[in-house]
């Protein structure tokens, strides 16, 4: 059969077809799909291609149904039929034709610009903005007054046109999604939302990557062509977005640096409250819908990363962060980064509808953590000191000056404050070290049960109260500095305590059955803590909205992990475990279960420190000189490690290692990337490699890169159980299990898979990366009689385990010898 076309701009690799016809399925059928192909791979590629091509394949379907599907009337001729139909199809790439040709308007407009700008000729001229408003730099103590309390909104740009297409095809258009901007007038219309791909993953350079790999690809367009014989192209329509950190173009405000600082400065710059003088001059209005407009093309016309989106809004003169949203609706694929599109909040703030979109998450293996992290929240009984102290300073100051509910409110946050306070103080004089707590022992202070919580945290938020609380303790700290001066605003930290404390007190208010309360002593403080036992719901508004969701990372195995704790609604998930590029001759895998003295179990109950070290050390000696470049060693916890190395200096075993292959070591303190470096350096300078040792988990197990000589032989001792006797693990356990129990599974069952899953998925992304293209060959080493389980070994990922042999040899000496051979098998 032939193998389906998916306009990959190299020849696909078979795994990238096999990854490709996987996200192609997926889609089609509005599934949840898990897949993984190893790094190196293409798999960026992969995605996009299988991504882009169903959409533009669906949208021509789509219309050649719909434009099918006009049945004639009663008495009608089919001509006539026919006729209507062949006017939709013109009509409708007329809409097409006149939104492509504004976008190559915009397009050649660009090319004749850098054309001046290489011949030396000045650029053409923009209007240059009143950025010389007294605001920002210097302040009084007015600005820290509390305005009279009243709930700001935010702009919202919205502009409506006429549409110049018959009613029809206009209609048509907006069923299938595709109906673009009014081509003449410009006219935005937010109810048209073309369909799209919302592609996340975590950072911005890596949707930079992205971005480059979206430049490489062409395809056919969404709509018949004229002319099939024709292999005609459509560009593709892509938008990035970002936070206003990212994009905001007002020099003052950016220079706050923090992202709380910018998000509030600019909306209270907004408020009708300020002067319009002082007002923001890039925000889009009535005035400089023009720009808006000419924004949104120019986004649209080239396929561009975050920088470049500034850099538009930089050269008209209009906010990039709040000019992109119009872009939104138009645009066929979106990248963006994680935070945006997990919290709720933050696509609504955007205008971000996914109903029907296809949602694309790369980079997902720490999608539980960061679904998890955004709805968890802490906050220290140091913290809670700080922020009652700064509020008491500013309660003393502007007491009288409140004006309206300003002076109720901040003293009932003084009162919920006292009242968290007096659990910790409590919590001191405990002999335990932590454990649970309900919402009612927090709030048992004095009259704190009269409180509104709700209206109390919608307050602290409206109010903007922790950036007049903390601005105005800054600004006290800058004038007593510098008396006789003109007080300069100092940086405030990125997230001010009392907007910790808003968040904690959320948690408190809406407490579920899907987080809870913890308290801990921890170093010199007590901590209050809110953790999410159950990130699958907060994540159900995107797979129930979505028409496909998809996951995808170098290493997601066990991926049972994210059916459980992410879809465990889903009936049918589909996976894909993609093999890697190399054969099976350039991999070694070997489990070592025992050595002369026995089984070997580093398990925390099992671990005598002296022995183990003794017992590590011996095959860490023996592999060390057969293997030529870099030996990777993974310990369980910094713990472990320290106690491994500490035992190996006073035996004597540190410094033969060290003599064997000199030894790098990545402890809990250390600066790990130059501990990295100077092992880098030492295997590219020396003549017998370097080991190093490092922690499962810990600073150098993600990220790096063990390419080539970097790391031919990686060794994982033991196996990374997180300590299952903390209070948090024991509820997150016992939730898991009650939840299994209504699902009809034995007791102990689905907490112990998750616990091992946890700890598989943290060997499988420290192994995952030792080959990194189709040249490139290694040994993977696991030391733990654990690892001999097929309920552990059934974790690794496919290309993992499929050089995993059925039987070989367990015992340390066997291995070594394993190594040794297929060493000396590479240098022939
Ligand atoms: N079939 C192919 N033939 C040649 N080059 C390819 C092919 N597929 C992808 N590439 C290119 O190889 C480069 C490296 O791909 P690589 O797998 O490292 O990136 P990736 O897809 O981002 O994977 P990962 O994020 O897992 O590292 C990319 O620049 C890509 O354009
Ligand atoms: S409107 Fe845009 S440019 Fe102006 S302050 Fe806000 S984010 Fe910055």
């Amino acid at each position: 059969m032939a193998k389906k076309n998916f306009h990959h701009p190299f020849t696909p690799y078979d795994i990238q077809q096999q990854f490709m016809e996987a996200v192609y399925n997926s889609i089609e059928s509005g599934k949840v799909g898990i897949f993984e192909s190893p790094t190196g791979t293409g798999k960026s590629l992969s995605l996009i291609c299988g991504s882009l091509t169903w959409l533009r394949e669906h949208k021509r379907k789509a219309f050649d149904e719909a434009v099918a599907a006009i049945q004639p009337d009663e008495d009608e001729p089919e001509w006539v039929v026919e006729h209507a139909r062949e006017a939709r199809r013109q009509e409708a790439r007329q809409m097409k034709a006149d939104f492509e040709a504004r976008l190559d308007a915009v397009r050649s407009r660009e090319r004749r610009l850098r054309e001046r700008q290489s011949n030396g000729e000045p650029p053409f001229k923009r209007r240059k903005p009143d950025t010389d408003s007294p605001h920002g730099t210097q302040s009084d103590e007015n600005d820290f007054v509390l305005d009279d309390y009243d709930s700001g909104d935010e702009l919202h740009s919205n502009a409506g046109g006429k549409s110049e297409y018959s009613t029809e095809t206009t209609k048509l258009m907006e069923k299938l999604g595709m109906l673009q901007a009014n081509a003449q007038s410009g006219a935005l219309d937010e109810d048209f939302d073309e369909l799209k791909i919302y592609f996340c993953s975590r950072t911005h350079s890596q949707l930079s990557q992205i971005v480059g790999e979206l430049k490489r690809i062409s395809l056919p367009p969404g709509l018949p062509p004229k002319d099939d014989s024709k292999e005609e192209r459509e560009a593709l329509k892509h938008l990035t977005l970002g936070s206003r950190k990212n994009l905001c173009i007002n020099s003052r405000v950016s220079a706050l640096g923090s992202q709380t600082a910018i998000n509030e400065r600019c909306v209270e710059l907004q408020q009708s409250s300020t002067r319009p003088d002082q007002k923001c001059a890039f925000l889009p209005n009535k005035e400089n819908q023009n720009q808006v407009f000419d924004f949104r093309d120019h986004a649209l016309a080239k396929i561009g990363d975050i920088e470049d989106l500034a850099s538009i809004g930089k050269k008209l003169q209009i906010c990039p962060y709040y000019a992109s949203r119009p872009a939104i609706n138009p645009a066929e694929i979106v990248t963006l980064p994680y935070p945006l599109l997990l919290q709720k909040s933050a696509r609504e703030a955007l205008g971000i509808s996914l109903k029907g979109h296809v949602v694309i998450i790369d980079e997902a293996h720490n999608l539980i953590n960061a679904v998890e992290s955004t709805y968890s929240a802490q906050i220290s009984d140091q913290q809670l000191h700080r922020a009652r102290e700064g509020l008491m300073v500013y309660l003393q100051k502007f007491r009288n000056r409140l004006k309206g509910s300003n002076r109720v409110y901040v003293t009932q946050v003084v009162r919920v404050i006292d009242s968290l306070l007096l659990f910790t103080t409590q919590a001191r004089t405990k002999n335990e070290v932590g454990g649970g707590v309900q919402p009612n022992d927090l709030l048992s202070g004095k009259g704190v049960d009269q409180i509104n919580l709700a209206k109390l945290v919608r307050y602290i938020n409206d109010s903007k109260l922790a950036r007049k609380v903390e601005g105005y303790a800054a600004y006290m700290k800058n004038s007593a500095q510098m008396t006789g001066q003109a007080p300069k605003e100092t940086a405030l930290p990125d997230i001010p305590t009392l907007t910790q404390i808003q968040t904690f007190l959320h948690t408190l208010m809406n407490p579920s059955k899907e987080g809870q309360h913890f308290w801990a002593k921890q170093n010199d403080d007590v901590v209050l803590r809110y953790l999410l036992l159950d990130p699958s719901e907060h994540f159900r508004d995107i797979v129930e909205e979505a028409r496909a969701v998809i996951l995808a990372g170098g290493t997601m195995s066990p991926m049972d992990e994210y059916r459980q704790q992410l879809f465990p609604y889903v009936h049918s998930i589909d996976t894909l475990s993609c093999g890697h590029l190399i054969p099976t001759s350039q991999l070694l895998v070997r489990s070592i279960t025992a050595d002369s003295q026995g089984p070997l179990e580093f398990s925390f109950k099992n671990r005598d420190v002296a022995a183990s070290a003794q017992r590590v050390g011996r095959v860490l000696e023996d592999l060390a000189r057969v293997v030529r470049g870099g030996l990777v060693v993974f310990f369980p916890s910094y713990g472990f490690l320290d106690e491994t190395t500490t035992r190996w200096k006073t035996t004597g075993v540190f410094e033969k290692l060290h003599a064997i292959k000199p030894v790098y070591c990545d402890g809990r303190n250390g600066a790990a990337e130059d501990i990295f470096k100077s092992y880098s350096e030492a295997i590219q300078t020396g003549l017998h490699g370097a080991t190093l040792l490092s922690v499962l988990g810990g600073k150098l197990s993600e990220g790096i890169n063990f390419s080539d000589d970097l790391g031919r032989c990686v060794v994982v001792v033991g196996l990374p159980f997180p300590n299952l006797e903390t209070p948090e693990w024991k509820a997150k356990l016992r939730y898991i299990d009650e939840r299994a129990a209504v699902r009809g599974q034995a007791k102990g069952k689905a907490s112990r898979e998750h616990a091992e899953n946890v700890c598989m998925r943290s060997v499988n992304q420290a192994i995952g990366r030792v080959i990194r293209h189709k040249d490139d060959w290694a040994s993977i080493v696991l030391m733990d009689s654990r690892y001999s389980q097929e309920r552990i070994k059934g974790k690794l990922p496919a290309w993992i385990k499929a050089s995993v042999p059925a039987t070989a040899a367990s015992s340390s000496d066997g291995i070594v010898m394993d190594v040794k051979v297929f060493f000396e098998s590479r240098e022939s």
